[in-house]
């Protein structure tokens, strides 16, 4: 089984869509592919459960199927920082929590397990601890997404000096179009390709994909 923490630039920056690319082409391919979002904020109250579209896009992204509370364990109402919502739920982010339901999506054997974060890569979760201190202590490889746009030079430099301070390593990047038309995309990518310390992985367009080549070698590299 190969797993991935998907980071990224910020919030916003497209790690729920570029991950369900990634689950949607391993599927395609015949893989066993899961989504795993273990902390989210954000969410619909549905016939009392609290329904997150990350978690939604996610679970309908992958091949196996999993129950919305297995893909996301630890949900919130408001859009705001998780460790906030936490605290104004009276609940405290259980790490304990976050490992053992990547635990039980591992045993049901995927061929590729994305788990994706929310917001960027230092994000807090309460009493002084970090999402980023779980995933060193799962010691999975980290792929960063990108949203290209003015100011990720900057982001995505500084995310990928800290995976690595946290001694991860970075499987590679994605360069996600956010927008339809940044200005000088391509400068910025070649910058990105010089100046950071891990392969770029993807293109992903504005509202579109890699070929359908790219991507299936990218799920070949993955798994
Ligand atoms: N390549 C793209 N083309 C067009 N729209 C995109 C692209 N990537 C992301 N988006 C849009 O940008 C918004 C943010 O993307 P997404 O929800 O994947 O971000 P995120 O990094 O997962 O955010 P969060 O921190 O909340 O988890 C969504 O509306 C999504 O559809
Ligand atoms: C609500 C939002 N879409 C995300 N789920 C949570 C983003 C948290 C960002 C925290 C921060 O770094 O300021
Ligand atoms: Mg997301």
């Amino acid at each position: 089984m190969a797993a991935y923490f998907v980071t990224g630039t910020d919030t916003d920056v497209g790690k729920t869509y570029v991950s369900s690319l990634l689950l949607q082409a391993a599927a395609q391919l015949g893989k066993r592919s899961a989504g795993y979002k273990p902390v989210s904020a954000g969410c619909d109250v549905i016939d009392g459960e609290l329904v997150n579209d990350d978690a939604v896009q996610l679970q309908r992204a992958g091949s196996l199927a999993l129950p919305l509370s297995t893909v996301n364990p630890i949900a919130f109402t408001p859009p705001v920082a998780p460790h906030i919502a936490a605290e104004e739920a009276g609940t405290v982010i259980s790490t304990a929590t976050i490992e053992s339901g990547l635990q039980h999506i591992a045993r049901q054997t995927p061929d590729l397990l994305i788990m994706e974060g929310a917001g960027g890569w230092r994000l807090p979760i309460g009493d002084g601890r970090y999402l980023s201190d779980v995933v060193a202590a799962l010691k999975l490889p980290v792929i960063i997404v990108v949203g290209m746009r003015l100011g990720c030079l900057n982001h995505a430099l500084l995310t990928a000096e800290a995976v690595q301070r946290d001694g991860l390593t970075i499987t590679g990047w994605i360069a996600n179009q956010v927008q339809p038309d940044m200005a000088r995309y391509a400068q910025n990518l070649a910058t990105l390709e010089q100046l950071m310390p891990a392969p770029l992985l993807a293109e992903v367009p504005y509202q579109g994909a890699p070929d359908e080549a790219a991507m299936a070698a990218l799920i070949k590299q993955l798994c």
